[in-house]
């Protein structure tokens, strides 16, 4: 679910670094994919849940990699077990609060652990609707974007733990069929796209965000499925402009900003919001055949492509955060 270099970059370094050249550095195992799925029954109705688990633990365990010494090395096989065992009693209906308690329950379990990543992912299954009710038992998966959420634990010397909760909304699929221009960009001997103030705009929204409050205490008492379903609205909405007349977009980059923007504005828990957003080309269809016969392109007939596409990611957060 993660890089390596992301895992590495998520592993901070807290070790005495070996004063040799070719000294292990740095090292983290554990479990990626873990998969489980949990029925909670309310009488007939019943709520279903699934969820893929990464874990990632650091320290103790260098002996491992240096001498084969595996004496304080949680078996990845072990990490896999405490997923299904945390499932038993945890009603799992949010990534965030599952990934909380998993990271905490490695930490606390095996005291020479300095750090637990966890990333937990929903798949995103919904109740099914029939003869326009909601089903008491039966569910599909939409394309609907899935949530995510990683937390990485870290235990300090003295004190409680400290927590970086990082949530997501990832591959949400949104377009509009107009109310989308590209112009004023750069012009030179390379450039060969035209302008246009009318286009289709489509793109597959990747969105993370932090919290203004990072303790573990105010973790536990989020509600992160209101958090969720905010911030999702305020993307949607912002993107698509209101029902009857949009709202123009000059360029995907201006819309990212908006939309994050209204995710600050609207839910107040969230501290920054990272998006990544591709721009999905659908080609005005001016093929051969087309011109052959005097038909014109009316704005109605594309070509989608899927390749190449460009890419449009920024992060908006408090001006301390702000690296520009
Ligand atoms: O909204 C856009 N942003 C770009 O940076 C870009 N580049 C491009 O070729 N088309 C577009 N569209």
């Amino acid at each position: 679910m993660t890089t390596a270099t992301e895992r590495a970059n998520h592993c901070t370094t807290r070790l005495n670094l070996p004063s040799s050249r070719y000294n292990l550095v740095d090292s983290w195992h554990g479990k990626s994919r873990v998969r489980v799925a949990k029925v909670r029954r309310e009488g007939t109705r019943h709520a279903f849940v699934e969820l893929k688990v990464e874990i990632l633990l650091r320290g103790g365990s260098a002996r491992a990699f240096t001498h084969g010494d595996n004496s304080h090395v949680v078996a990845t096989d072990t990490c896999k077990n405490h997923v299904y065992m945390l499932a038993k009693t945890h009603p799992c209906s949010s990534p965030e609060s599952f990934a909380l308690v998993l990271a905490e329950r490695f930490l606390h379990t095996y005291s020479w652990l300095t750090q637990a990543n966890v990333t937990v992912m929903e798949v995103p299954w919904r109740r099914a609707e029939v003869l326009g009710k909601n089903h008491q038992h039966a569910f599909s998966l939409t394309a609907d974007g899935s949530r995510k959420a990683t937390v990485q634990l870290i235990r300090e010397k003295h004190g409680s733990p400290t927590v970086e909760l990082v949530s997501g909304l990832n591959s949400l699929s949104v377009l509009k069929t107009t109310k989308s221009g590209w112009e004023g960009f750069v012009q030179d001997k390379y450039t060969t796209l035209p302008e246009t103030n009318e286009r289709i705009l489509a793109t597959t929204i990747d969105a993370q965000w932090t919290y203004r409050s990072n303790t573990i205490s105010a973790l536990h008492t989020m509600q992160f499925s209101r958090v969720h379903d905010g911030v999702r609205r305020a993307l949607l909405e912002s993107f698509y402009g209101p029902p009857d007349t949009g709202r123009y977009s000059p360029g995907v980059q201006k819309s990212l900003y908006e939309m994050a923007r209204e995710v600050r504005k609207r839910v107040k828990e969230v501290d920054s919001v990272t998006l990544s957003l591709p721009n999905l080309h659908f080609l005005p269809c001016r093929i051969p055949v087309f011109l052959q016969n005097g038909i014109k392109f009316e704005d109605d007939v594309f070509i989608p492509t899927d390749e190449p596409h460009g890419i449009i990611e920024a992060s908006v957060g408090s001006p301390r955060l702000s690296r520009l």
